[in-house]
């Protein structure tokens, strides 16, 4: 594809070069500012950072020359693609900009068709860069939504149609639960695509700290010392985490920018515009908040334009196979450790866990267990050999009552027994009477029966009808 639509800076003391270059890249569809000296240049760069600048070498009339201008620049952004234009004869200053960051030069006098191409190239290099990055994370932190439950489906398909939408949106749920992972899928499936993803959490940071991390900092000078994440993320997506851990302070400055798209750095006197979608997390009840005074119920209404829930795991085990097995093959390859394969009967107990801490939890111990899994590679990894965390406290089902039974007759022993073992089954199969009577070897109308019998409501056994 071809960068379009890319916002350029052109710095140059001379205004025909100025006309004839910004002339050039706007019918190839681009946006052009120019700036006639450092100080016009930076000036720019505080109202918005570009997505590419081109600085002449030699510049006149005080100021910084390009070179010097070169290295605020990259200083401020080492991202930021800048292509010197240099005057004939000058190759030895162009080739110092190479070894000081530039992406090329160009050589007045220069052919249009040089300067496009040099310029697309540079646009193109700073996104694959960016893309890079983005698939170093995605290794990291897998990128698929994995999930065939009701909830996995449903939020899926509210992704989609959300993400063609530019509207704001708050996904509510447990911490460990994903929301960040359909945040990205928002982002990624959404015409920002190009651009920035930026995530920020207010977790652990002083109000000020949080300020110079949302805006950026202008320095005395009045040049910027940092650049913020909304502006990072412009034309992009940012994802505000937690929004509740937001000090008063912040959430009223952050209200400020979703009603102007726009906002002053730290220390700055001068307004950045931005276009950048919004998207925030909670795992708190932010109505909660707003009673107690914690939160600006004017901003929740801001945020909360659509509102997505993600489902704590516990309400999606059906989902924890292929989670098991998508996490040892992501977590092995990137690693580098063996495969290993889970057996049913582990698969069993980590159905049945409570995870408090939701997918995140689970990822966590499929990685413990990858480490530190004995044996041959070769073996199947079987329920003993999980970690002591999920061996021991998987809600309560894990001795299915054998300490309890031993002081009971044969009869009352085997209905604690049959009891734990059906609620707990039940539960792995995520409230699906059909499923659970087929691994268990039973009727459904039998199994219906025996739940009767032993008083043991099939918890969310909605998906399913009253047998005839
Ligand atoms: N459906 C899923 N398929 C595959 N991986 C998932 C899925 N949901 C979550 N994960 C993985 O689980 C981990 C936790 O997810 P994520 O960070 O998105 O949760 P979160 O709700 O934002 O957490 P927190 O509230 O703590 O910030 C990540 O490694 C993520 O990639």
């Amino acid at each position: 594809m071809r960068p379009t639509g890319s916002d350029i800076l052109v710095v140059d003391d001379e205004a025909d070069i100025r006309d004839l270059v910004s002339g050039l890249l706007e019918d190839e569809g681009h946006a052009v500012r120019v700036a006639a000296n450092s100080d016009e240049a930076l000036a720019a760069i505080r109202a918005r950072k570009p997505s590419l600048a081109i600085l002449d070498i030699w510049m006149q009339g005080g100021g910084l020359d390009g070179l010097e201008l070169l290295e605020v620049v990259k200083e401020l952004d080492p991202d930021l693609p800048v292509v010197m234009i240099s005057g004939h004869g000058n190759i030895e200053t162009a080739v110092t900009a190479l070894k000081r960051g530039a992406y090329d030069f160009i050589e007045k006098p220069f052919k249009s068709d040089r300067l496009v191409v040099v310029v697309e190239r540079a646009i193109e290099a700073a996104t694959l860069r960016r893309e890079n990055r983005r698939l170093r994370a995605a290794t990291m932190t897998p990128s698929g939504l994995i999930g065939r439950s009701q909830a996995a489906q449903a939020l899926r398909s509210t992704i989609a149609k959300v993400a063609q939408a530019n509207s704001r949106v708050l996904i509510a749920g447990p911490a460990g639960s994903g929301k960040e992972l359909v945040a990205r899928q928002i982002h990624e499936a959404s015409p920002r695509a190009r651009a920035e993803f930026v995530a920020i959490s207010a977790a652990g940071m002083t109000p000020e700290r949080l300020d110079v991390e949302l805006f950026g900092e202008e320095g005395q000078d009045g040049r910027p010392r940092k650049i913020g994440v909304f502006e990072r993320a412009h034309n992009g997506t940012l994802y505000l985490d937690e929004i509740s851990d937001m000090p008063r302070e912040s959430q009223s400055r952050i209200l400020r920018v979703l009603v102007d798209q726009r906002f002053r750095r730290v220390g700055g006197e001068q307004d950045v515009q931005v276009d950048v979608r919004v998207v925030t997390s909670t795992s708190r009840d932010l109505k909660a908040e707003i009673a107690e005074g914690r939160f600006r119920e004017d901003l929740f209404h801001r945020l909360n334009v659509v509102p997505i829930r993600v489902p704590p795991l516990s309400e999606r085990r059906e989902d924890i196979a292929e989670l098991v097995e998508y996490f040892v093959d992501t977590i092995s390859a990137s690693q580098g450790l063996p495969k290993r394969i889970v057996g049913d009967d582990a698969v069993a107990v980590l159905q049945v866990h409570p995870w408090p801490g939701n997918i995140r939890q689970l990822r966590n111990n499929i990685e413990r267990l990858l480490i530190l899994a004995t044996g041959d590679p070769a073996e199947t990894i079987t329920a003993d050999m999980l970690p002591q965390e999920v061996a021991t406290s998987n809600g309560g089902t894990a001795n299915l009552g054998g300490e309890r039974t031993i002081a009971l007759p044969l009869r009352e022993a085997r209905e604690v027994f049959e009891r734990e073992y059906l609620a707990a089954q039940i539960m792995r199969f995520g409230g699906n009477i059909s499923r659970t009577a087929a691994f268990i070897g039973m009727e459904r109308s039998a199994l219906h029966r025996k739940l009767k019998s032993l008083g043991v409501s099939p918890a969310r056994g909605g998906d399913e009808e009253e047998p005839a």
